[in-house]
């Protein structure tokens, strides 16, 4: 997957006016504004005060902030990862995303409509129309067969039979499961049960899916063949996907942009490169201090467009590890960085990519 553009659409802006001959940027899919889940005894009390509460008072107050004054915005077929420690509020935001939570205060949209005011049959049908979920506890039902329990939402669209069951084996067989349709949950391991709940809800092709840990379950081969088939559905489809995890790796090969969360509320929302160049606060430096920074940063968040430089470019999504040979190797100052259609980028400076590389060793 490529890196997209670092600098996502505000939370607050509408479909950015395009400049003369400029295409204009895409309506974000989602946007949250001050968005607060506070669970305890009175949480629209605890946030009534003229400033916002901070996350020590409400817990003295008794309750907990679940998520904190959280704004964000979602581009379609962008891959937003949210990190964090257990209890951070990942889940929490997620499901007040699809409105599976009930936000004590704020807004949410997708697609420009406005989900908390939704009835509940608008938001069956958005949910429906839209959205796919996949959660930890993989929620099958536990008498139908994997058959049924992938063709299950497709019943619920009303689609025929024949069409239900030739697009749930089809799915069955992207994610391994083939010759297992007519078993049992029970009869599964837990990998496969969560590989059940990630081919039900990409039966339905939704626009917008929301994973909270979806391969955790699985053990570490296959997480990576799943991570391989996901990045490969990604590149096909486009969704806009908002993705849970612990597990920095994952994130960093899957994810556009990372949230990390810290007590309810969002540290830091941006690529992987610039997260672990520019940790935006003393956590998320403490957060990311362990990654390997030259197999996180690519060559183009290096380059400046303002140097130029002689001789072979080097590709801008090449990592810094990647490029060590030639960068140990070089003894220029500054090397030519291109983008994947050949383009200059500009020039990194070497010392400072070698910098990058050489924080790693040991
Ligand atoms: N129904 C609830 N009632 C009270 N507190 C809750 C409730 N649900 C979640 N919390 C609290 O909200 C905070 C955030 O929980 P959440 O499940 O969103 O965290 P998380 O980052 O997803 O954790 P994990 O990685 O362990 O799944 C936690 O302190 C949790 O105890």
């Amino acid at each position: 997957m490529t890196l997209q553009d670092p600098a996502a659409p505000p939370a607050t802006a509408p479909a950015a006016a395009a400049a003369p001959g400029q295409a204009a940027a895409p309506a974000p899919a989602i946007v949250c504004e001050g968005l607060w889940k506070v669970y305890g005894p009175d949480p629209e009390g605890a946030l009534a005060g003229p400033t916002p509460p901070s996350a020590a008072a409400l817990r003295e107050s008794g309750h907990v902030p679940a998520v904190r004054d959280v704004s964000l915005s979602i581009a379609p077929g962008e891959m937003l990862v949210v990190m964090g420690l257990s209890g951070s509020g990942k889940s929490t935001l997620v499901r007040c995303l699809s409105r599976l939570i009930e936000p004590t205060a704020g807004r949410v949209t997708v697609d420009g409509e406005d989900l908390l005011g939704l009835d509940e049959a608008g938001l069956i049908r958005l949910r429906r129309e839209k959205m796919g979920m996949v959660f930890q506890n993989f929620a099958l039902l536990p008498h139908r067969t994997v058959l049924e329990n992938v063709a299950f939402p497709l019943e619920m669209r009303g689609q025929r039979r024949q069409e239900r069951r030739r697009r749930a084996l089809e799915v069955i067989e992207l994610v391994g499961l083939k010759g297992r349709e007519d078993h049992f949950p029970r009869e599964l391991s837990g990998g496969q049960q969560q590989r059940v709940g990630i081919a039900r809800s990409l039966a339905i092709e939704p626009d917008i899916w929301f994973l909270d840990e979806p391969f955790s379950a699985l053990d570490p081969l296959i997480r990576r063949e799943m991570q391989d088939e996901f990045l490969r559905l990604q590149e096909m489809l486009g969704k806009t996907i908002v993705f849970i995890t612990h597990d920095f790796d994952e994130a960093l090969r899957l994810s556009d942009r990372i949230a990390i969360m810290y007590e309810g509320g969002v540290e830091q929302i941006d690529t992987p490169d610039r997260i672990v160049m520019n940790p935006a606060t003393d956590y998320v430096e403490r957060f990311t201090r362990e990654i390997a920074k030259a197999r996180v940063v690519h060559a183009a968040a290096l380059a400046d467009p303002g140097l130029s430089a002689e001789g072979e470019p080097v590709p801008g999504d090449a990592t810094i590890a990647a490029l060590g040979r030639r960068l140990v190797e070089s003894s220029a100052a500054l090397i030519p960085v291109a983008g994947p259609d050949g383009r200059s980028l500009g020039a990194m400076e070497r010392t400072r990519a070698l910098d990058l590389l050489f924080a790693d060793a040991p």
